[in-house]
């Protein structure tokens, strides 16, 4: 069953043209991964489906419920979560204080997320109640993941998960969101191949601002010319 369809988007930030015809198609229970090299427009995207660089033409469907007209505050309550690639989180306030804040409802169905997110990311309970400014670059992204988690999102928004973080941390982070794959679906900008290759079950290339090229991540794992074409690594 397809969750998500983005059906050729254009935004402009300011008078610059930076989406210029992004289409993909996500199913549910999946991780779709979108790649391309630096400043091909992967976060644009993400932030478009989000609302915060609302598209000037082409449809985003959620549910079969068209969602580019909507306030972000309005996309996010339809079950979408975003983790930002600058976590979003507020280093005054302690692990606690941010995932009471991103709490949407405090009913048992989120009490009982917010205590499987805690035993996935045991660091998180270990500091509870330290301010999350104090926290390392990886539990920093764990508790990012944990705010977009606590609710009963359908679909995850991940920008660039392993961005800073020391190989033991993105394994961490990887066997994450293969857990998670059980209960909600991943859309995953990611740079590092292998994370993106050891989680992703399909991809879509974006390049200037368009979508380029999409298939099976078991496929392109074995095609060195279309890696090193968009991608720049062979
Ligand atoms: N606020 C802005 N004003 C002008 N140009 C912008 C702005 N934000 C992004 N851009 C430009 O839009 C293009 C796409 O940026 P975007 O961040 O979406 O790329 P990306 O694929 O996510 O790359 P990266 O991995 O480097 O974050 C880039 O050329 C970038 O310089």
């Amino acid at each position: 069953m397809t969750l998500l369809k983005v059906d050729r988007i254009e935004t402009y930030i300011d008078q610059y043209h930076i989406l210029q015809g992004v289409s993909f198609e996500v199913k549910k229970g999946g991780v779709t991964v979108l790649l391309g090299r630096n400043g091909a427009g992967k976060t644009t995207t993400l932030r478009s489906l989000m609302g915060l660089n609302p598209i000037a033409t082409g449809a985003i469907t959620f549910k079969g419920e068209a969602i580019h007209h909507l306030p972000t505050y309005e996309i996010a309550r339809k079950g979408i979560g975003y983790v930002p690639e600058d976590q979003g989180v507020f280093p005054d306030l302690t692990i606690e204080e941010n995932l009471k804040l991103a709490m949407r409802k405090t009913d048992e169905a989120t009490l009982e997320r917010r205590d499987w997110i805690l035993q996935l990311f045991p660091d998180l309970k270990t500091f509870w109640k330290k301010p999350s400014g104090l926290l390392s670059g990886g539990q920093k992204q764990m508790l990012a993941i944990a705010r977009a988690c606590v609710n009963d999102n359908e679909l995850l928004l991940i920008d660039e998960p392993s961005k800073g973080l020391a190989p033991i941390m993105v394994d961490k982070v990887m066997s994450v969101i293969i857990e998670m794959k059980q209960r909600v679906t991943v859309v995953l900008v990611e740079q590092n191949f292998y994370m993106a290759s050891t989680i992703g079950d399909d991809y879509y290339i974006i390049d200037d601002g368009r979508t380029v090229h999409t298939g099976m991540m078991k496929e392109l794992k074995e095609n060195e010319a279309l890696k090193k074409e968009y991608l720049g690594i062979a």
